[in-house]
């Protein structure tokens, strides 16, 4: 159950490790300028001249051969010098460019864009993932240069299968997926999602070490409802309503056949469907193959982590996590899907009759009983009438009277509407029942966060803790006190989640394995940090955790019998091993961007 443990030390915090790291060959199958064109082999100047000689480099290059790490401080070097030059223009103006420098390292040399990105994570995230990855997608078909990943769309029916074999890499281990419905709080942005799956997938590489050449982010666009997308001239995908019910599925089943018939065992991140096709598609595949839904599953793992953190931030023993009453504003698929994980949680810790104080908000206001067509996966959550009649709530009342009249330890925003948490809800927080009230503004990018940070410790109280989707500076509270601000973001999670699916080779993803995720997390905060507000760990030790996630997910799958084990190593290896020896796998099963020798076949 719910462990209060810390971890061992880390090994991977922001280590520089040496480029004469020794690296297996690599076949490539090109030479020349060919190879100078593949960002996955390039490595620019620093081809050493026997492998010029070797692969018909000579002359292509500048004569002098440039150390790995010389390169490394050469690009750090433009990307500061980019961060001074642009001092003081707009934030979205300096944001794309840091973006457009990274790109351009991204589509030129794979091995030292990961190397900077793994090196400088805590700076590099905002770009390459929120919030800036939500600008990107806005700006996608402005900003296009050149195609990444892959695009399925309603036009290519009946092709897939041969297309599928389109994709250079011959394996592939991981697959974002998205259809651009519903990209972070921004909406319906269609083909312009794909910045979403590049996103997860480049955390995935510096988080879980997958092999960038073993990953592909796809988009499967069956249209669009944006109608100003519909009417741009420079947008690049499909401009037809998006496909409905039937029609949409049969895409979605055609790639899921095509991935698997290439790809058996690899495994699928469903991210960023509109809610309606979120679950039932999570519902559809869950148990035929190894996929999840971030937005439903990673999410909840986060958040629950978070809240079992604010129990003992207030100095209760976690079993009281069944008694904390908890408001979520947001019944979609990351709302509803945090609330799912939570009376699991809260089943397991006080039984099945259990009686939890949750209390859900969507558009419409506090969701009950008496609400006309309820979302039937909201249901398990609506209030009864005799259960808010005491409290003078009713159908529909709105944040500020739920939060006036519940008084509860958390307020967990999911909605995608930023500033939602206004004064008067902040300040009816400092009314809270509890010691320590949290505030969760989950929601993304940072302008569709339900409030800031600033505002939150101002008007709520300095002893909340906070958690916010995006990431936001700490708070000056005076007195030498800080506002600690966390990031409540999945990212903590479905890096190991994925990682520990694909290393245990498992048939499919289970509640058990995801609630292991959720509990490793959970557990890897000391006393300190929590007592401190600190509920997550610095991005910093992303490699770390997702170390540990990946062995406890790995482990569950093998304790329910859903592992097949994964290249070499097989089941019997995986179930003899310790919790320690499993981390110490998944660890040595992490990639590491150094350059290799490249032999030509
Ligand atoms: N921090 C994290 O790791 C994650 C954050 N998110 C964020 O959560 C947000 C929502 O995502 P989904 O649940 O997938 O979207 P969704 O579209 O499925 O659900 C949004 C929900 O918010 C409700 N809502 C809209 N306006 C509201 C208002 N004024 N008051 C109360 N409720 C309102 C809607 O009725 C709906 O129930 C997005 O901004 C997304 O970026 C999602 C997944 C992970
Ligand atoms: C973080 C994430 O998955 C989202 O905002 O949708
Ligand atoms: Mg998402």
């Amino acid at each position: 159950m719910w462990r209060v443990a810390r971890s061992a030390a880390s090994t991977f915090r922001r280590t520089r490790r040496l480029s004469t790291a020794i690296s297996a060959p690599c076949i490539v199958h090109k030479r020349g300028a060919d190879i100078l064109h593949d960002p996955w082999f390039n490595k620019d100047t620093g081809f050493p001249m026997t492998e010029r000689d070797r692969l018909g480099l000579r002359g292509l290059l500048p004569p002098r051969v440039i150390s790995f790490e010389q390169q490394y401080d050469r690009f750090m070097e433009s990307f500061r010098s980019l961060e001074k030059n642009t001092e003081g223009q707009p934030e979205s103006v300096v944001s794309l460019a840091k973006w457009r420098i990274l790109n351009r390292l991204h589509d030129r040399n794979e091995t030292l864009y990961y190397r900077v990105l793994i090196d400088n994570i805590k700076d590099f995230a905002p770009i390459i993932y929120t919030p800036t990855v939500g600008l990107v997608c806005q700006n996608y078909s402005g900003l296009f240069r050149r195609p990444r990943g892959m695009y399925f769309s309603a036009k290519d029916k009946g092709e897939m299968m041969s297309m599928i074999f389109n994709w250079p890499s011959t394996q592939v281990d991981m697959i974002v997926l998205t259809d651009g419905s519903r990209i972070l709080g921004l909406g319906d942005l269609g083909v312009q999602g794909i910045g979403i799956p590049i996103g997860k997938l480049d955390m995935y590489v510096a988080a879980a070490g997958i092999n960038p050449q073993r990953v592909l982010p796809v988009m499967l666009d069956v249209g669009t409802n944006n109608q100003k997308l519909l009417e741009d001239p420079l947008y690049l995908g499909l401009r037809q309503p998006r496909l409905e019910g039937e029609e949409y599925l049969s895409i979605v089943d055609e790639f899921v056949e095509a991935v698997h018939a290439r790809w058996p065992k690899a495994v699928v991140q469903f991210e960023d469907f509109q809610a309606k096709w979120a679950f039932e598609t999570l519902d559809r595949y869950r148990k035929k193959f190894c996929m999840f839904n971030d937005d439903i599953q990673g999410t909840a793992g986060v958040a629950l982590a978070g809240l079992l953190g604010t129990v003992r931030a207030q100095g209760r023993p976690l079993t009281d996590f069944a008694n904390q009453k908890i408001v979520v504003v947001g019944a979609g698929s990351a709302g509803l899907g945090v609330l799912k994980m939570a009376l699991q949680a809260v089943s397991r810790m006080a039984g099945p009759s259990a009686d939890p104080h949750f209390f859900l908000l969507d558009k419409n206001g506090l969701i009950t009983k008496d609400r006309k067509d309820i979302d039937p996966a909201a249901l398990p959550f609506a209030k009864a009438h005799h259960e808010i009649e005491g409290l003078g709530l009713q159908e529909g009342a709105g944040l500020a009277e739920v939060v006036k009249k519940v008084k509860p330890h958390v307020l967990l925003g999911l909605s995608g509407v930023g500033g939602i948490f206004h004064e008067e809800v902040l300040r009816a927080m400092k009314e809270s029942d509890s010691v320590r009230p949290a505030i969760f503004a989950m929601s993304n990018p940072t302008n569709n966060a339900e409030c800031c940070p600033v505002d939150a410790f101002k008007l709520a109280g300095e002893d909340i803790v906070f958690a916010s989707g995006s990431p936001f500076a700490n708070v000056d509270l005076g007195n030498g006190k800080i506002g600690h601000v966390n990031q409540a973001n999945n990212m903590y999670l479905f890096p190991g989640i994925g990682l520990g699916a694909l290393l245990s080779g498992a048939r499919n993803i289970s509640d058990t394995m995801l609630e292991a995720a959720a509990e490793c997390l959970a557990s890897y905060m000391s006393d300190d940090e929590i007592n401190r507000g600190i509920l997550y760990p610095s991005i910093d030790d992303i490699r770390d955790i997702t170390a540990e996630v990946g062995a406890a997910v790995l482990r569950a799958a093998v304790a329910e019998d859903l592992a097949e084990g994964h290249g070499d190593v097989g089941v019997r290896e995986l179930q003899h091993m310790s919790k320690e020896e499993t981390i110490e796998h998944v660890r040595e099963n992490m990639w590491y961007p150094v350059y290799g020798p490249l032999v030509h076949e």
